[in-house]
């Protein structure tokens, strides 16, 4: 396989008519010129995207692991962002924002609480029965 080539968008944007067509999906660049014919999806959808990044386009779609693989032959360079580009459309794959739970944490502080409240109520109450019965036998 040859050498990947860093292209930046100015160079992918140069890349896109039908016969020269590039695109960029998750920040990699993909030269699809020989699958316009094939696509399932029809050569307009990757006309529209030609020369562009079509991450969200690809993506929104849900492809098939095996649009996936075909995608991985068309392979032919990485993205290089120079400032001021557009930022990637969808975050990148392992980048999910963490989700602030601390619902459970909330809850095992709560339940430490409920214990221990409840058993100084039952102590104090069976104290205060003992002391009843004392008196009563007095
Ligand atoms: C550039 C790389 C792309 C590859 C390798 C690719 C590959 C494929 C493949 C193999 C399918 C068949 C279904 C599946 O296996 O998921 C498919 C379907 C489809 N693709 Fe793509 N695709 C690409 C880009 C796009 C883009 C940028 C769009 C933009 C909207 C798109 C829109 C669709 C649609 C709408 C279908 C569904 C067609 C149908 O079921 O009638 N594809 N694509």
């Amino acid at each position: 396989m040859s050498a990947l080539k860093e292209l930046t968008y100015q160079d992918v944007a140069e890349h896109n008519t039908k016969k020269d067509l590039y695109c960029v999906i998750h920040d990699k660049i993909y030269d699809i010129t020989k699958f316009v014919d094939e696509h399932p999806g029809g050569e307009e959808v990757l006309l529209d995207v030609a020369g562009q990044d079509s991450t969200e386009a690809f993506e929104d779609v849900g492809h098939s692991d095996e649009a996936r693989e075909t995608l991985d032959t068309l392979l032919v360079g990485t993205l290089k962002r120079n400032p001021g580009d557009p930022k990637p459309k969808t975050p990148q794959p392992g980048a999910v924002a963490p989700a602030a739970n601390n619902d459970s944490a909330g809850l095992g502080v709560g339940l430490y609480a409920f214990l221990l409240i409840g058993g100084g109520i039952a102590y104090y109450a069976y104290q205060y029965l003992q002391a009843q019965q004392a008196a009563q036998q007095a």
